[in-house]
């Protein structure tokens, strides 16, 4: 529970994006019950951490949080198809140049498969640059006798297993400020300046372990050549296809840090929290009369909300009418996580009261949170081929009732990590000792990306 509060002291000015201290509302969640909230150790550093943020730069512009809004409202509609990845959870050591472009390179071809396989416009988002919080399921974690409090993610305290490193530190929320400024500044010199350009789609492969989803890619890469060299020829104009549109999102958990970086938009007069393009709420704070769908419900962003599989279409019914009640196309995504066990028994019910509603969200299949295990030797992971009965459940629930299926959510990586078992070229447990690196959950590493990427491009194109 948030033990300590204060509102940002941000005068309203009439800059861009203002403060936000007046507007009406948005700090109505510090009445609610909260959970899933650190308690901080020093109150006077809390205070002057929140007051700064409060004042800082928006990190992204209601403009594009906008834009984000229109393409969304596409992809519930089957005209587009959303791809969101990256890590379970950021940490700031990784926030290094090689890793944030390994991430975004193996976004940009899982997007270049999807597109070319199902013929449709793919909106790129990362679980990048601010997803530094994380829910437990367990507040303390017990090594060989010694229980500390649990890692709640690196904007709360650290991942070394010491007292010093477990208590929770706010000044750590300025520095996922800066970390989430530093690898968004990052995104978008690849994303616009010319990197993310479809003619360079070898280069993205390059650097990465050769392996079968690898040469794959080599090979549908060479047919798009052929393909740009033939428009070329033709005296086709490519300046569109030199830049992408990358959005970044998190998971709005940290309320605290939400409320600070929420901004008044000087065209609308309306509230933007401008720390994400898109924010969504996880699984263990989706109460319908808790202080998370409360504080997200005020904000004018794109927001998704995580169910899993207790989920019943009244709790569906009941979040449209907090988050949606306008019915605004591509303000809602619904982020299933039944496990593949689940999901084509449970997913259907609720599919069919939202649809009887009328209202119209944005489908999405997270096939990663439904199927965690532990693995005999003590990780916690999970079976590609689990991850992929998911994603082919979820598609064949929306075949049978004519809806839309229309994103992927995923825990991945561009780096060669073993953390998630199977795939073409077959991780073991083994391979965990020297290859697990995730602070948090098991991601799939970029060959398992790449064809999970082949999969749901299959899958689209059959829809098509
Ligand atoms: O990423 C999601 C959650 O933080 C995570 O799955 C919870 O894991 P835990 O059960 O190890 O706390
Ligand atoms: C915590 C997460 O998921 P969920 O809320 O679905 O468990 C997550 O996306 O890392
Ligand atoms: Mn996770």
């Amino acid at each position: 529970m948030t033990e300590l509060s204060v509102s940002p002291a941000a005068p309203l000015t009439s800059t861009a994006q203002a403060g936000a201290a007046d507007y009406p509302g948005l700090d109505n969640w510090r009445s609610l019950p909260v959970s899933q909230q650190p308690s901080w150790s020093d109150a006077d550093v809390f205070r002057r951490s929140v007051s700064e943020l409060s004042i800082l730069p928006p990190l992204v512009f209601a403009g594009e949080v906008d834009v984000l809004r229109e393409r969304l409202a596409a992809a519930a509609q089957g005209k587009a198809f959303l791809l969101q990845g990256g890590d379970c959870a950021e940490t700031f050591e990784a926030a290094t140049a090689d890793r944030i472009s390994a991430r975004v390179k193996t976004i940009l071809q899982m997007a270049v498969v999807l597109t070319y396989g199902a013929q449709l416009p793919v909106i790129k988002m990362g679980r990048m640059a601010g997803q530094f919080a994380k829910p437990r399921s367990s507040d303390t974690e017990t090594r060989d006798g010694v229980t500390l409090p649990a890692y709640r993610g690196d904007i709360v305290n650290g991942y070394e297993f010491t007292p010093e490193s477990r208590a929770h530190d706010a000044s750590r929320m300025l520095r996922a400020y800066h970390t989430s400024a530093s690898t968004l500044n990052l995104i978008r010199a690849f994303t616009q300046g010319g990197f993310a350009d479809l003619r360079l789609v070898h280069l993205w492969n390059k650097g990465f372990t050769e392996n079968p989803a690898h040469a794959r890619y080599e090979s549908l890469a060479r047919e798009i050549d052929r393909a740009i060299k033939f428009m070329d020829s033709c005296g086709a104009d490519f300046e569109a296809l030199k830049r992408v549109e990358f959005f970044a999102s998190h998971e709005a958990l940290l309320l605290d840090y939400e409320r600070a970086l929420t901004r008044i938009d000087s065209r609308t007069g309306l509230p933007y929290d401008t720390s994400a393009h898109f924010l969504w709420i996880g699984e263990r704070t989706r109460e319908i009369d808790h202080a998370h769908v409360d504080f997200l419900s005020r904000v004018r962003n794109p927001i998704g909300v995580k169910l899993g599989p207790s989920t019943t279409g009244d709790d569906a019914l009941r979040l449209i009418d907090r988050l949606d009640p306008e019915r605004e196309p591509g303000r809602l995504t619904f982020i299933t996580r039944m496990g593949a066990k689940n999901i084509r028994e449970k997913l259907p019910a609720v599919i069919e009261k939202v649809t009887a509603s009328g209202a119209q969200v944005l489908w999405v299949t997270d096939p990663m949170h439904g199927n965690t295990v532990t693995s005999q030797n003590g990780y916690k992971t999970r079976r590609f081929d689990d991850v992929v009965d998911e994603v082919r459940g979820f598609f064949e629930v929306h075949e049978a009732l004519g809806t839309v299926p229309g994103g992927l959510h995923m825990e991945m990586t561009g780096d060669d990590v073993a953390e998630c078992l199977g795939g073409s070229d077959p991780i073991d447990e083994d391979a965990f000792a020297d290859r697990y690196e995730s602070v948090c959950d098991p991601r799939l590493n970029h060959m398992q990306s790449l064809e999970m990427a082949f999969l749901v491009a299959g899958a689209l194109s059959k829809r098509s």
